[in-house]
């Protein structure tokens, strides 16, 4: 059986995080973003994802129902046990983590790898505004929120999306998966 994995993409608000994991399930349907259970209005727009209330979201925490889960932007975010069980399982895995997880994550997927988006500032603030779907305030806390360097020793594929979307996706496939290149 071949060895599952957690591809863990992470970077900034309005990287392009969604938009990447989306080309890549494009061409490789294998690799559908995990769906997250999010605290986020489920009229949001954006990712398809689970909404559900702060109530809600504490009792799953609760019973369990997340490998790992944290807070951003005033939101709580879960990623769904199924995920570890389907790795461990043999199944590779793509999800929208945060950084600060990272180290986390790693404990319960050995095999992580973490595909990085990076993108300058005046881009991120032409993106965020551009998807409307956060108030001026939220984007603002978003473009002012600085978080750690990743954690040494993980294996990281970092790309910059400042440019075309699909060249990004054609870099981060040939990165995943080099022997479809
Ligand atoms: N390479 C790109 N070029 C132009 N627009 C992009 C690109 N990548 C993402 N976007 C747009 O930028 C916004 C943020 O992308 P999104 O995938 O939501 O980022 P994240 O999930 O990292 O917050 C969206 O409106 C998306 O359509
Ligand atoms: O700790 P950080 O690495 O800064 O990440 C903060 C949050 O941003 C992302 O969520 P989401 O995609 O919902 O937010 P975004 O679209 O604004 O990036 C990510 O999944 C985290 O939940």
């Amino acid at each position: 059986m071949s060895a599952g994995r957690l591809i863990a993409v992470v970077g900034p608000s309005g990287v392009g995080k969604d938009s990447v994991m989306a080309g890549i399930a494009a061409a490789a349907p294998a690799l559908v973003p995990v769906r997250r259970v999010i605290t986020r209005a489920g009229d949001a727009g954006g990712e398809v994802f689970d909404a559900v209330t702060e109530d809600q979201f504490a009792d799953m925490v609760r019973q369990g129902a997340f490998c790992l889960h944290w807070g951003a932007h005033g939101l709580c975010y879960g990623i769904p046990a199924q995920v570890l069980a389907d790795v461990q399982g043999g199944v590779t895995r793509m999800a929208n983590l945060s950084r600060g997880v990272l180290e986390q994550a790693a404990v319960l997927f050995p095999a992580m790898t973490v595909l990085h988006i990076t993108a300058s500032p005046q881009v991120l603030a032409q993106r965020l505004s551009g998807r409307g779907r956060e108030s001026a305030e939220q984007v603002a806390a978003r473009l002012a929120r600085s978080v750690q360097p990743l954690p040494q020793g993980l294996e990281v594929i970092t790309l910059r999306n400042d440019g075309a979307l699909t060249d990004t996706v054609a870099q981060a496939l040939s990165a995943l998966q080099p022997e479809r290149a």
